[in-house]
């Protein structure tokens, strides 16, 4: 019988400036934990195949180690856990730069969408674009975002806002699941806004999402999670739970767009039904901030949509000094957040929402890991962990990468332990 040989590759990457992130134990960090950033400096790290094995000081290194054809320098750099963005809508059929410019005349978000712009804007471009076109435009936005330092992502629907249209972006997300690199998660937003032919029949649209949309994605396994943009104007609270309600019976679990541009009771409704996550939170009150504190939900908060919009900036101090779990994320889309840098939204974190850059870091790797269930195998430098990495250009300190937001300092970027062309 031939023996199978299973050779796995250890690889050493040595003279790491700054190894960032590296934890023995890996769990969700809120409140006080988010502050703590623990870090090797002047470190090695051990990989073994595409997972971490090892790290340490380079001065414990064995020196005939460093002989070893299979050693990688890191020439100085800071090494950091690749980004864990969990809330995106990267599948999306066209731009609306258009309406940027309506937006700079004056014209509000609501606005926007009561003439038919906005998400039926997209919806409308979505509905004619092909399958295969979809698939590939969506996948050079997701090698973009993994040059920038994107190491696990989410990616919703919910431009498709029909049976065949929320179908097809589904069926897109599962093809870029096979291809991609990284991890994807897939979320069925069928609940983003009613579509023109049920504007003035929301339970038909529901039960079109229920018992049409669910049944299919379900059979098709085209989903991990359900979420609902639960505002005024959109879904109700009480509609929210229904869908969701829905949609766990189908094994999808809810994350929330909550509490974006009012108090649209998103927040209570994602913690009453243990959502992974609520996300935006632009409109905060006490009983909200203490609702998420008294939960496990994660609070994903998506600043450059508020930067986007011109809207207040997400009360982030309070949350995280209340204890809330806080992730950060790009809310990558055509209409409010058209970037899915997440350099940026670290940057903006630290500049608008005074977030210490150790805390930012926290929130857009390992807590971002977890408001998409892959805590146990990403968001930080811990033995097991997959080996998807940021490398730095030269930088003086770690408060450097938000401090420098107009420069790009990613530099490599490791993904299951390969390097990823630039
Ligand atoms: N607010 C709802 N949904 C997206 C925006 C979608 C769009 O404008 O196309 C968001 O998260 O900001
Ligand atoms: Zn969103």
């Amino acid at each position: 019988m031939e023996r199978g040989y299973i050779v796995y590759m250890l690889r050493l990457i040595t003279h790491i400036k700054c190894l960032v992130g590296t934890r023995n134990t890996s769990t969700v960090l809120r409140g006080a934990a988010l502050r703590e950033l623990p870090c090797v400096e002047d470190a090695f790290l051990l990989l073994d195949d595409e997972r971490i094995a090892a790290y340490g000081l380079m001065k414990d290194i064995d020196k005939q180690e460093l002989s070893n054809p299979t050693v990688i320098d890191a020439r100085g750099a800071f090494v950091l856990p690749a980004w864990c963005d969990s809330h995106t809508h990267l599948v999306f059929a066209a731009s609306r730069e258009e309406e940027f410019v309506d937006k700079i005349r004056g014209m509000s978000y609501e606005a926007i969408a009561a003439k038919g712009g906005g998400i039926l804007n997209s919806a409308r471009k979505l509905q004619e674009m092909p399958e295969e076109q979809l698939f590939e435009q969506s996948l050079q936005r997701l090698y973009e975002l993994i040059r920038l330092g994107t190491g696990a992502i989410e990616i919703k629907s919910g431009y498709g806002l029909s049976v065949q249209g929320e179908l097809k972006m589904l069926r897109v997300i599962k093809k870029l699941k096979a291809v991609s690199p990284i991890p994807i998660k897939a979320t069925f937003l069928g609940a983003h806004t009613y579509p023109l032919v049920y504007r003035n029949d929301h339970q038909g649209y529901i039960d079109l999402m229920i018992h049409d949309m669910l049944p299919e994605i379900a059979k098709e396994r085209l989903a991990d999670y359900i979420d609902v943009f639960c505002e005024e104007g959109f879904f109700s609270p009480a509609e929210t739970i229904t869908i969701c309600k829905a949609g766990m019976m189908a094994g999808l679990k809810p994350k929330i767009h909550a509490n974006q541009l009012h108090l649209s009771g998103g927040v209570q409704v994602g913690v009453q039904l243990g959502a992974l996550s609520v996300d935006h939170l632009e409109t905060m009150d006490a009983d909200a901030i203490k609702a998420l504190a008294a939960s496990n939900t994660i609070g994903t908060l998506l600043p450059t949509a508020a930067f986007f919009l011109r809207m207040p900036f997400q009360p982030a101090r309070q949350l995280i000094d209340a204890g809330c779990a806080i992730a950060l994320a790009s809310d990558y889309n055509p209409g409010s957040s058209p970037s899915g840098n997440m350099n940026l939204v670290v940057s903006m974190s630290c500049i608008q929402m005074k977030l210490s850059p150790e805390e930012a870091i926290n929130a857009a790797t390992m807590n971002g890991a977890y408001a998409m269930e892959l805590g146990d195998r990403l968001g930080s430098i811990t033995v097991g962990k997959k080996a998807n990495l940021i490398f730095t250009k030269p930088i003086p300190s770690l408060a450097y990468l938000p401090y420098a937001f107009g420069s790009n300092l990613v530099d490599r970027v490791m993904i299951n332990g390969e390097w990823i062309e630039k």
